[in-house]
């Protein structure tokens, strides 16, 4: 595997690839490694011809409060992870390869990307459309893939190549959890242990979510107060966001009938904020 910091080196290896007709699949980062970003490459190693990995912290979409500057980082270590499952090219670029200026130019998706994670993050989904924008435009990928976990930031990934014509297909992945169901995270390194056993309350809220739905629950906001209410049984646990959503359009919605609805979860512990999300059918339906 070779490792690019530069945008000029990163396309100068990829273009006898196009000339050539391999496809490229990218798969963006942000680094710090787990078994959730394996997932991502190999189903970009099974479905292309050459896969390009991107490790960049990207400064715009992190408020001035947040954690940027400890964002955990240990590109040795992410290398030789990527290298023995057999990605072809690390892009990994410094903020300065990225954004030599300041940039002028921003990618928003205004409405998607402000309500959910987007009112607790403000600004935050403004960034990542700029930068999977410009990544889209270094790398110039057939097909991008992203991580259901993020469950907002792929669907408006998707809105925004829809959109703007991005020549590139969107592609999101299964969440991959630890063994007690709670999704891999870079982020989970902050908890302390105490916080990290606490943390198995996230999924069990949406397997409790479903336990409600099966047993009848057709009330969207009565669900998400239930939710509410099993998280606040976890001292450690401060719900941020519990929302019951459509899948689709992330459209508010009153009633779960007929149509699956996806219940997305931001969960706070101490100063770590965890997101999980699952998409519920009404009962007996099949997914
Ligand atoms: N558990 C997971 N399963 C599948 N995909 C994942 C998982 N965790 C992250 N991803 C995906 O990997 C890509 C890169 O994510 P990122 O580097 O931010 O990792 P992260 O673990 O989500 O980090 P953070 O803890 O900062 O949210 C995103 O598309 C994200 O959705
Ligand atoms: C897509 C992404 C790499 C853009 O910085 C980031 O938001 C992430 O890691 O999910
Ligand atoms: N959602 C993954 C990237 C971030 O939290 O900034």
């Amino acid at each position: 595997m070779q490792t690019f910091t530069t945008i000029a080196d990163l396309r100068a290896a990829l273009a006898p690839h196009r000339l050539d007709g391999r496809t490229i699949g990218l798969v963006p980062t942000m680094g710090y490694l787990h078994v959730g970003h394996m997932a991502l490459a190999r189903r970009a190693l099974a479905e292309n011809d050459i896969v390009v990995a991107t490790i960049f912290v990207n400064p715009l979409q992190f408020g001035a409060n947040e954690d940027l500057a400890r964002y955990p980082r240990d590109l040795a270590r992410d290398q030789a992870m990527l290298e023995a499952e057999g990605v072809h090219y690390l892009f990994a670029p410094g903020v300065a390869d990225m954004y030599p200026r300041p940039m002028e130019t921003v990618v928003d998706v205004p409405t998607l990307g402000a309500e959910l994670e987007g009112a607790v993050r403000p600004g935050h989904f403004a960034g990542v459309a700029t930068v999977v924008t410009k990544l889209f435009n270094i790398a110039g990928p057939d097909r991008a893939y992203f991580g259901e976990k993020d469950f907002q930031q792929l669907a408006i990934i998707r809105r925004m190549a829809e959109d703007l014509a991005q020549p590139v297909e969107v592609i999101g992945v299964a969440t991959v959890r630890e063994v007690d169901g709670l999704a891999c995270s870079s982020r989970n390194v902050y908890l302390s242990a105490e916080e990290r056993a606490a943390a198995a309350v996230v999924p069990r809220a949406l397997e409790e979510a479903e336990r409600l739905v099966a047993a009848g629950e057709t009330d969207a906001r009565r669900l998400e107060e239930k939710i509410v209410a099993f998280l606040r049984s976890e001292p450690l646990a401060h719900p941020e966001v519990v929302a019951v959503r459509d899948p689709q359009t992330l459209a508010e919605i009153a009633g779960i009938g007929e149509k699956p609805v996806l219940l997305l979860l931001f969960v706070r512990f101490g100063g770590t904020k965890l997101l999980d999300n699952r998409v519920i059918g009404p009962k007996n339906m099949k997914r």
